[in-house]
């Protein structure tokens, strides 16, 4: 491993841009949020592997309407800091036809990954994609036609860690979100 992509690097480097406090906050908000588009109705809850992993769990315990479990892996970053094509490790199993689905990431930076997912969900005849993510990236490269149903915070254009999000498959489990300085 090079230094620069060491987490030793990455801490010396950084800094904290939300804490757990203030994203529990943002979590119970969005449960709540979520609880009232559903309508009661009982979605497929689909996680998107690794990076939602921590959030989905946290948001899945503010949601009170009773959710059916799945999980997609699909991975555009694999590891590194920039963006390349997406592989599909896993699809849904739950079977998605006239279901309401709540889409689960922990980012939305350019888009694609989400996008794919999303428009895989409704190939497979979901009638209804809720996008939550528990962060956004501000910036113009956003791939057309993609937007967060609910959002947890806004980010600055810089590389984020931690909170499910990983710096070179590193520092998933700390619990705030880090941005590396300019
Ligand atoms: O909006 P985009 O530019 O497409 O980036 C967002 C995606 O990138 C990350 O996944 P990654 O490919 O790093 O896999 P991971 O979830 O295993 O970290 C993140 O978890 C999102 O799924
Ligand atoms: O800034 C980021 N950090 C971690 N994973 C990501 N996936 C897309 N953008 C990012």
């Amino acid at each position: 491993m090079t230094a620069t992509a060491s987490l030793d690097y990455a801490l010396a480097h950084s800094e904290v841009l939300f804490t757990r406090e203030q994203l529990d906050t943002e979590i119970a908000r969005m449960g709540r949020e979520i609880d009232a588009a559903l309508d009661g109705e009982r979605p497929v809850f689909l996680t998107v592997m690794h990076g939602a992993l921590i959030f989905a769990g946290q948001l899945a315990f503010a949601i009170r309407t009773d959710l059916e479990f799945d999980y997609v892996h699909a991975t555009r970053y694999r590891g590194q800091t920039s963006g390349s094509d997406l592989h599909w490790l896993r699809r849904p199993e739950v079977p998605l036809k006239d279901r309401t689905v709540v889409l689960v990431d922990d980012i939305l930076d350019e888009g694609h990954t989400l996008k794919a997912v999303r428009d895989a969900c409704q190939e497979m005849g979901a009638k209804r994609v809720l996008l939550a993510v528990l962060c956004t990236k501000q910036h113009d490269r956003r791939a057309h036609g993609i937007e967060a149903d609910f959002n947890g915070v806004d980010l600055p254009d810089r590389y984020v860690f931690g909170y499910g999000m990983d710096y070179h498959e590193q520092a998933r489990n700390l619990p705030a979100i880090y941005a590396l300085k300019d």
